[in-house]
């Protein structure tokens, strides 16, 4: 597997995703280098979780091809839906990490385990070597003092760091946030933004985040997509996606999520 510097780390090219008859992916293009920081903003239904789905393979796509650190896959003939061995699909996951909406954590895992499991059984890393990569990432997080508590005892907040810092500990380049504080008390969302906010600053880890938090957006992305209907219509730096957006449908967005 190579991990080229001059090659963008994620490229979509010419991606077409169908839900039966529902087209939420056409010809779609996209790529994100090495290190980026970037954010996918634009309506509900747009297919933002979409793209951080088929990168993660948990959805097959219909045409076109994807590459992720090197390695790509396709479909053959752009014909029928897309399937890879199991060998193929856990290269490419392996690259990537996810931190989904729910926070999705064992239930009858302590807060380590949670951790340590995926390195372990997956990544073949001794146990040792696992827990204390895993003490080191849950005090990253904050959470050192909950490692024996089960899921249960944590808030929302709380769970969701520990999801973070599950994805962490299989040492992804690429790391993707779906909502991630979308099911979160108001009160909650602070902690885990912060702890993503000083992720932002790692220099070698890439980033794809869906948020509908446009302040945090601004604050940590290098670069920020207005996706719409399947593509992108827009996209920027920051400062000038929300300062100066052009195209009429981003800032109808931006102005009813902004008022
Ligand atoms: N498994 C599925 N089966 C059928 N349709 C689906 C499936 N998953 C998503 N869709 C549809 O695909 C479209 C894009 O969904 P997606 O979740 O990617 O949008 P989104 O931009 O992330 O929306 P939101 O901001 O509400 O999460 C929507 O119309 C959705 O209903």
């Amino acid at each position: 597997m190579t991990d080229n510097n001059n090659q963008p780390i994620i490229e979509f090219s010419n991606v077409t995703k169908r839900f039966g008859a529902l087209t939420v992916l056409d010809d779609f293009n996209f790529s994100v280098a090495k290190g980026e920081k970037v954010t996918l903003i634009g309506p509900s239904g747009s297919g933002k979780s979409t793209v951080l789905r088929i990168l993660m393979t948990l959805e097959p796509f219909q045409e076109g091809k994807l590459t992720l650190a090197g390695t790509s896959y396709q479909q053959p003939n752009g014909k029928g839906a897309f399937r890879a061995s199991e060998k193929h699909l856990r290269q490419i996951r392996n690259h990537v990490g996810m931190v989904f909406q729910s926070f999705n954590l064992f239930p009858h895992m302590t807060v380590l385990r949670n951790v340590v499991e995926a390195p372990v059984r997956v990544l073949g890393i001794a146990r040792a070597e696992a827990e204390d990569r895993a003490l080191d990432l849950l005090k990253m997080v904050g959470l050192h003092d909950k490692k024996d508590h089960y899921p249960s005892q944590l808030s929302g907040g709380q769970q969701q760091r520990v999801a973070i810092a599950r994805a962490l500990a299989m040492r992804p380049s690429v790391l993707l946030f779906d909502e991630p504080t979308s099911a979160l008390d108001p009160q909650l969302v602070g902690e885990v933004l912060s702890v993503i906010r000083g992720l932002a600053h790692e220099h070698d880890l890439t980033m794809l985040l869906v948020t509908h938090e446009m302040r945090f957006a601004r604050e940590v992305s290098d670069r920020v997509c207005f996706f719409d209907k399947g593509r992108i219509c827009e996209q920027g730096a920051p400062d000038d996606m929300f300062g100066s957006p052009q195209e009429a449908r981003t800032k109808e967005f931006l102005s009813s999520i902004l008022g």
